[in-house]
């Protein structure tokens, strides 16, 4: 990726993780919605998402958008997702159609699909020994406001790649959690992404050649109910991380290494 890539949301912790991995293999434009403590590295505006004029400004030159920014609770009222995170999204695909963008990643969400997570289901579908996975094939199956949110941010995204040809990667992402998987939650411990592999996920998505794909982001975990089979074929992605490799005890996997 030769332009500028417009990170949104950039001081979350997504947004983190993706910099700290990738800061130095792309010049970033940053989207940050309250002025920062400290001054970011790389460039950046302060603006809303929902701001059309905001949007426009930031878009320009840009190659690529990751888009982060939102509401990201899972308990997140109707009237917050309906404008941060609907809205949002369709004035960001607006701006980057209007601007040519190539390429749009979105951080869509386990909870676009967590309604699979049945009683029936459930805890065994966390458990190393089931075979039970989502693909990405699977229709949306929100089991909140914040869920159908992010399931018509990939409609969004369907509607623009196929009305305007932007490439489009929705990437489902998991549990993310800094150093180590969720302690004492065995759901979080099978969607586990780490911080390296959320920039390593977000790497791919920008070099891969695409149209519009729809991919789980989590971690190489012994117990997944996701399957890494699309995220591997569309975009390379090689997880390196594994929640079944963190002893709580022992601290087995070495989280300073590259990612
Ligand atoms: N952290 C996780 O495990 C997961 C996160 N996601 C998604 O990833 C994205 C980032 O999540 P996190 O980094 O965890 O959340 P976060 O709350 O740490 O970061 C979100 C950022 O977006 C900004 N933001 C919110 N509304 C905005 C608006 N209207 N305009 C501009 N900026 C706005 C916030 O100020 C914040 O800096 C969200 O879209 C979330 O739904 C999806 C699945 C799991
Ligand atoms: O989409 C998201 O999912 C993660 C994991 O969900 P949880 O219900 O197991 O906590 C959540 O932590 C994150 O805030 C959210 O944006």
């Amino acid at each position: 990726m030769d332009e500028p890539v417009l990170l949104t949301g950039a001081g979350g912790r997504v947004g983190q993780a993706v910099l700290e991995g990738l800061a130095d293999e792309y010049e970033w434009q940053l989207l940050l919605h309250s002025p920062p403590d400290d001054e970011p590295d790389h460039e950046y505006r302060i603006g809303d998402v929902t701001d059309e004029e905001a949007v426009a400004e930031a878009m320009d030159g840009v190659g690529a958008v990751i888009h982060l920014a939102g509401d990201p609770r899972p308990s997140a009222p109707w009237p917050s997702v309906l404008s941060n995170n609907i809205d949002g999204t369709e004035k960001m695909y607006e701006a980057a159609v209007d601007a040519g963008v190539e390429k749009f990643v979105f951080a869509s969400s386990n909870h676009a699909v967590g309604a699979y997570e049945t009683d029936e289901r459930t805890p065994e579908m966390y458990r190393e020994s089931d075979d039970y996975r989502l693909d990405g094939t699977e229709f949306p199956r929100p089991g909140n406001h914040y869920g159908v949110s992010k399931a018509a941010g990939e409609v969004l995204g369907r509607y623009y790649h196929d009305e305007h040809g932007i490439s489009v990667c929705n990437v489902r992402i998991g549990n993310l959690t800094r150093g180590h998987p969720p302690i004492d939650y065995e759901r979080g411990q099978a969607m586990w992404l780490s911080y390296p592999d959320c920039a390593r996920i977000h790497r791919c998505a920008l070099e891969a050649d695409y149209d519009f794909e729809i991919v789980y982001g989590i971690s190489d975990n012994d117990r997944k109910y996701y399957s890494l089979e699309r995220a591997r074929e569309a975009l390379g992605y090689d997880p390196q991380d594994n929640s079944a490799e963190w002893d709580a005890d022992e601290h087995v996997a070495d989280y300073e290494r590259d990612v």
